[in-house]
């Protein structure tokens, strides 16, 4: 199998026994330094991009894609998910797509993060695994959420919930090896945060196809649910009104029939909303939209996630 990395001194083994049919892992046949550049990957220049409906419409229309595309996609911005142009003959463009995750990885994304090379995080010695924790590249609305970790190492957390780089702990350590998206989420949480209920979705108009790679970026993008929410439930929270100004335009004016509203920096749910609804809130006056404050009980309300 073709390596890309730099040195030869990794190699690709089987790793069905740990992982499952078919699963391989990468693994060091050298001593490799802390801060060693360990595989130059194209995947992020080349790779193809979908939402996560056109993923699962394309899994609805080949299920045997499903496998595929829930293992080799991988995370690049809010909604937006790379994989190999190649993904309709199961061909991924680099083996780098075969690093596994870990709770205490070896390595992490070098300076200009997953598109272009994976580096050391510490000494790595011949016969250990190549992995990354897969919270450096993945949020909570990604296909794997939920994975059951099998790294085995003694910090395994068991169910991953990628919400990691919500926790200073983790971002402290990890900050500087994570994706260019991810670090950029992390940077977003000193001014706004969305709850782990709900994530920014990017909305496909009816006349696109499924498996283009179009100018998604023109897509209107808004806040949906992810999970159920509870009645008066906060849903996102802002580090001052004046930042809820400046991200409402992700809240839909609804007059008729709002399913959130505003009290101050804090979006809270009117009723039970259940998962994958759009969030919307009476603004008021469409041509100036400004944040609605109805009056609501929320002593309940936590602000915490
Ligand atoms: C990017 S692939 C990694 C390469 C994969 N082992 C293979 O050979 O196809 C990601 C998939 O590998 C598996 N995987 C990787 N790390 C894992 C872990 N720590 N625990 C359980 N499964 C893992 C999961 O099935 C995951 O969806």
């Amino acid at each position: 199998m073709k390596i890309n990395s730099n040195m030869g001194k990794v190699e690709i083994r089987d790793q069905k026994q740990r992982y499952g049919d078919s699963h391989r892992g990468i693994f060091a046949l050298e001593r490799i330094e802390k801060g060693e550049k360990i595989w130059y990957c194209e995947c992020g220049k080349k790779d193809a991009c979908f939402t996560k409906d056109q993923l699962l419409n394309i899994i609805k229309k080949n299920p045997k894609l499903y496998n595929f595309i829930w293992s080799f996609s991988y995370m690049i911005d809010d909604d937006l998910f790379g994989l190999s142009y190649n993904y309709k003959d199961e061909n991924t463009i680099d083996e780098c797509v075969l690093f596994n995750h870990s709770c205490d990885p070896t390595c992490g994304f070098g300076e200009n993060g997953c598109g272009d090379n994976v580096i050391a995080i510490r000494t790595i010695e011949p016969g250990e695994e190549l992995t990354y924790h897969y919270g450096i590249l993945e949020t909570e609305s990604c296909l794997i959420q939920g994975l059951i970790c099998k790294c085995n190492s003694q910090n395994c957390v068991g169910k991953l919930t990628f919400d990691y780089y919500r926790d200073p702990v983790f971002v402290n350590k990890y900050f500087e090896y994570m994706s260019p998206y991810l670090k950029k989420k992390t940077l977003e949480m000193n001014h706004k945060w969305y709850s782990i209920k709900c994530y920014v979705k990017r909305y496909i108009p009816n006349d696109s196809s499924d498996d283009s790679s179009c100018d998604l970026e023109d897509w209107r993008k808004g806040l949906c649910s992810l999970k159920s929410i509870s009645q008066d439930e906060l849903v996102a929270s802002f580090a001052s009104e004046e930042h809820v100004q400046e991200h409402m335009h992700y809240l839909r004016h609804n007059s008729f029939d709002p399913n959130c509203y505003i009290i101050g920096k804090n979006v809270y749910a009117c009723f039970d909303i259940l998962p994958e609804v759009e969030l919307t809130v009476d603004f008021g006056n469409d041509s100036n939209p400004q944040p609605s404050a109805p009056i609501r009980n929320s002593s309940s309300n936590d602000a915490t996630n």
